[in-house]
């Protein structure tokens, strides 16, 4: 399987001409390496904001490079009197090919629920954008042998998601779903679990998606929390580990692109 190595810039960088700068760099380090980068597909999240010149960067360049936003409208899947919002279609418009969904920082902040991320799985479906989903548990659980229980309810949602599908979107899930392992207690915090609690993981999550569908045997199951070059060859090297979801990381086209150079292997 493909690897997948997606940066999330989250709410960085703050000015226009970083972004630029980061996104040039990208995609000339990328150009560097274009021959040997078969077998990972490389991601970039950055705000709404700076999604379109992210865009332009990477249609002049004529880049590989993917393109997720940080998140998409539960309220509607094109339009409406839905202030702040941004829908599927008008990513899909600006070139917009996944959304992330469920990020443990929207989990805690906005307080986001099953029922609204089941929302916002169904508007990328209906306008066709690959879903990121990212599921993780608290420190507080991990450390009372809750992570399975926690995982098994945030995946609910995908149960939930296959159950509401429209005939015609038959094959979404398989070719449009990743999920994203975030341990919130590892996300910008240097503290990471070891790769065979990763690797243990990823089996019950691939179990749960197997419950579900035995057509999602396929998604990738990607990892994040306080990856780094120097540790991604580690997590690289297991099986049961189809990528990363890194942060702070990504926001250096060094540090990024030597995390890439990992999963091509
Ligand atoms: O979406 C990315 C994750 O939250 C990981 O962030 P981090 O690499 O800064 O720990």
């Amino acid at each position: 399987m493909k690897s997948w190595v997606i940066g999330n810039w989250k709410l960085n960088p703050t000015s226009l001409e970083q972004v630029q700068h980061l996104v040039t760099d990208l995609v000339e380090g990328v150009d560097a390496q274009t021959r040997s980068m078969d077998n990972c597909h490389l991601m970039l999240a950055p705000s709404f904001l700076h999604l379109s010149p992210v865009q332009q960067a990477l249609n002049a360049n004529s880049s590989t490079l993917k393109l997720a936003a940080q998140d998409v409208s539960a309220l509607s899947a094109e339009s409406g009197a839905y202030t702040g919002d941004v829908s599927a279609k008008q990513l899909k418009d600006m070139g917009v090919q996944w959304v992330i969904v469920g990020h443990s920082e929207r989990r805690q902040y906005y307080k986001e629920s099953n029922a609204v991320l089941l929302k916002k799985l169904l508007n990328s479906a209906e306008q066709g954008l690959g879903v990121i989903l990212c599921i993780g548990e608290s420190e507080s659980d991990f450390e009372a042998g809750h992570t399975e229980q926690v995982l098994d309810e945030q995946l609910q949602v995908i149960a939930d998601f296959l159950q509401q599908l429209k005939p015609e979107q038959a094959g979404y899930a398989e070719q449009n779903l990743i999920i994203a392992y975030e341990p919130v207690w590892a996300i910008g915090t240097g503290k990471v679990p070891s790769v065979e609690q990763v690797t243990q993981i990823h089996r019950f999550i691939r179990q749960q998606l197997h419950s579900f569908d035995n057509k999602l045997d396929t998604t990738p199951v990607i990892y994040g929390g306080s990856v780094k070059p120097e540790n991604a060859a580690d997590f690289a090297a297991s099986d049961q580990i189809n990528g990363v979801l890194v942060g702070g990381a990504a926001l250096q086209a060094d540090s990024f692109l030597a995390i890439a150079k990992c999963f091509n292997n």
